[in-house]
């Protein structure tokens, strides 16, 4: 490769992409091991709840309140049936940071159920972490809705209304989730405008805007995966007390029925990669295939993403790759940028990172996938 190329990014490299982190269920489970070991954050207001005798996930050392500061680009108002909820303040563009908070609290999953004690209080150890707070933040926690009245502990209540998965955390074999003072308030849609992300560097959660939001408009993420049927997201999100009344879900006859189907073709779009990207590369090579064949099936898939709303995390990349690369191919400058920048800001919302779009957006006749289609097969076995 010529050393003034740039990489097409390859969507496999994502490293820190957890496919359970936004899509796994943040209630809280049943276990017997033992949790003793509580880590009031070091200079923080969030407390870490770590297994007895692990000290496994490494502490980074931080000023957090100036860092992990939210931006000026929310706030939380009331959103009628729903309760409150938090809404963009000023215009926010697709990957623009909404919010960066230090959680209240982060536990691993699975705590222990203390059968001897009254059930209003089977998890002392949960309330032990809470009462390590400061003041005002333990209020801030004691202070976000329970969807849960039937559960004795009001802790648990509280909890398994709010609490973030943010999956696992290195060193650790335990799922773990957060709750937080702001973050938390944030509602759901089976067709989020927002993601969030745990970032270990801050000890944060990061929310990132997936749409343009305008201002006064809500913000929201999924509490569940967004990609099953109607009947699985409303089943999953039972555990949070409420029917989701969201554009899709409201459906009806066979609209409804084109959803279902879109979905069921966006979940599995996945099993599909490689034999497109083999595709791609034949066709790369084939001048005997017309320039536009290898694009009608992305195409089809982003617009399937449109028309739900959902540029669903584990596949959409593959997509924007593979269009980016065959606009390189036969160098469309405007439609490479054009799915570059759809990457560039989809991977800065999905990981804070954006990972080598930017280059590409700016000077995509600088890959190494530009003219391949008129160079017609000279130089493509030296891709690989
Ligand atoms: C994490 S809290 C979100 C903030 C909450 N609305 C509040 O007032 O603080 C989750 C709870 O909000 C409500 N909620 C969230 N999304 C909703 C939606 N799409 N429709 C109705 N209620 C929703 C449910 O009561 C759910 O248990």
């Amino acid at each position: 490769m010529n050393a003034e190329t740039i990489p097409i990014p390859d969507p496999r490299e994502v490293q820190d992409f957890d496919p359970s982190s936004n899509a796994s269920s943040s209630q809280l489970g049943y276990g017997e091991e033992q949790l003793d070991s509580l880590t009031l954050y070091p200079g923080t207001d969030c407390v870490l709840l770590q297994l007895k005798n692990r000290n496994e996930i490494p502490l980074p050392h931080l000023e957090p309140e100036s860092e992990a500061a939210p931006v000026s680009s929310y706030l939380i108002a009331d959103a009628g049936s729903s309760g409150f909820g938090v809404f963009a303040s000023t215009p926010i563009e697709r990957g623009d940071l909404i919010m960066r908070e230090r959680p209240l609290l982060v536990y691993p999953q699975l705590v222990p159920f203390h059968r001897n004690l009254p059930p209003e209080h089977a998890y002392p150890e949960l309330e032990e972490a809470l009462s390590r707070l400061p003041t005002h933040r333990r209020e801030s926690f004691f202070r976000l809705v329970n969807s849960h009245p039937e559960e004795p502990s009001r802790v648990k209540g509280i909890i398994d209304t709010n609490a973030l998965h943010i999956g696992l955390l290195p060193g650790s074999t335990q799922q773990y989730a957060a709750v937080c003072k702001d973050t938390s308030r944030i509602n759901h849609s089976c067709s989020p405008n927002a993601a969030y992300r745990f970032d270990l560097d801050t000890f944060s959660i990061e929310v990132r805007a997936l749409f343009p939001i305008p201002a006064g408009s809500q913000v929201f993420i999924s509490y569940i995966d967004p990609a099953q049927s109607r009947a699985a997201r409303q089943q999953a999100l039972s555990d949070y007390g409420f029917v989701c009344a969201c554009a899709y879900c409201s459906l009806t006859g066979p609209e409804l029925a084109q959803s279902e189907t879109r979905r069921g073709l966006i979940a599995r779009a996945d099993a599909d990669h490689a034999a497109r990207d083999a595709a791609l590369e034949r066709w790369a090579r084939d001048p005997i295939m017309p320039d536009d064949y290898i694009n009608r099936v992305d195409k089809m898939y982003m617009d399937l993403f449109e028309a739900e709303q959902l540029y669903y995390e584990p596949v959409w990349e593959g997509f924007a790759t593979r269009l980016c690369k065959a606009c390189c191919a036969v160098e469309d400058a405007e439609g490479a940028q054009m799915w570059a920048r759809l990457a560039r800001t989809l991977t800065y919302a999905y990981t804070g990172k954006e990972r080598g779009w930017a280059a590409v957006e700016a000077a995509p006749e600088r890959t190494e996938w530009w003219g391949l289609r008129r160079r017609k097969n000279t130089h493509f076995f030296a891709l690989s």
